[in-house]
């Protein structure tokens, strides 16, 4: 296949995989919106963890929420959990790496936040941690994973949310991330500011 066929390939992918995926997730992300409202407008805020790219998708939601997404609006609280190289290297050194999203949930998660936890197989054990945390914390968890869910699937409880997207490659989960986290914040956008 040559190059320029190959890149048409990813492209079409990519798009189907989005398509079939707005089929089963509309409704859950839907809700994943009205959760994150309620939790941001009765001062709680969001959290957010993964591991390589979805570590970059968490600091995305989070620059999305602190700064603006599409229209002006006061700044809304988000951390990404992935982005203080000190606190991640102390807790990977003194701990283990697996608790690195964990102890800043602990440190930080308050009853009424939200935990948005990526992960695209389910299954990474810091991600899986941090959502043990976040229930410890009285939190709710807003799961965004692929394939099967993972390990991650059958951790969440009532009130949770899994958006899974139906796909077994890493980067065209990746890319249903990335339009996800740009539905959620147009939804709380519109549900602050209107239409
Ligand atoms: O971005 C990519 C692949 O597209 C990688 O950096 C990928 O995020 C890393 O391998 C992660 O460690 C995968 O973790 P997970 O999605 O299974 O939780
Ligand atoms: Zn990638």
């Amino acid at each position: 296949m040559s190059t320029t066929a190959r890149i048409e390939q990813h492209f079409r992918d990519s798009a189907e995989t989005k398509l079939r995926a707005a089929e089963t997730l509309a409704p859950a992300i839907a809700e994943a919106i009205d959760l994150l409202v309620a939790a941001l407008t009765s001062g709680g805020k969001a959290l957010a963890c993964g591991n390589g790219g979805s570590a970059a998708d968490a600091q995305h939601f989070a620059a999305e929420l602190v700064g603006r997404f599409e229209r002006e609006r006061p700044g809304l609280p988000a951390v990404a959990l992935t982005t203080d190289s000190s606190i991640l290297t102390a807790i990977g050194n003194d701990y283990d790496f697996n608790v690195v999203f964990a102890k800043q949930v602990h440190a930080l998660g308050q009853p009424g936040d939200v935990l948005l936890a990526i992960s695209t197989s389910g299954n990474s054990a810091n991600v899986i941690a941090a959502i043990e945390a976040a229930h410890e914390r009285e939190m709710r968890v807003i799961a965004m994973t692929g394939r099967d869910g993972g390990k991650i699937a059958g951790l969440l409880r009532e009130g949770d949310i899994n958006l899974c997207v139906p796909s077994q490659r890493t980067a065209r989960i990746q890319e249903v991330h990335l339009l996800t986290l740009h539905c959620l914040c147009d939804g709380i956008d519109v549900a602050l500011l209107g239409e």
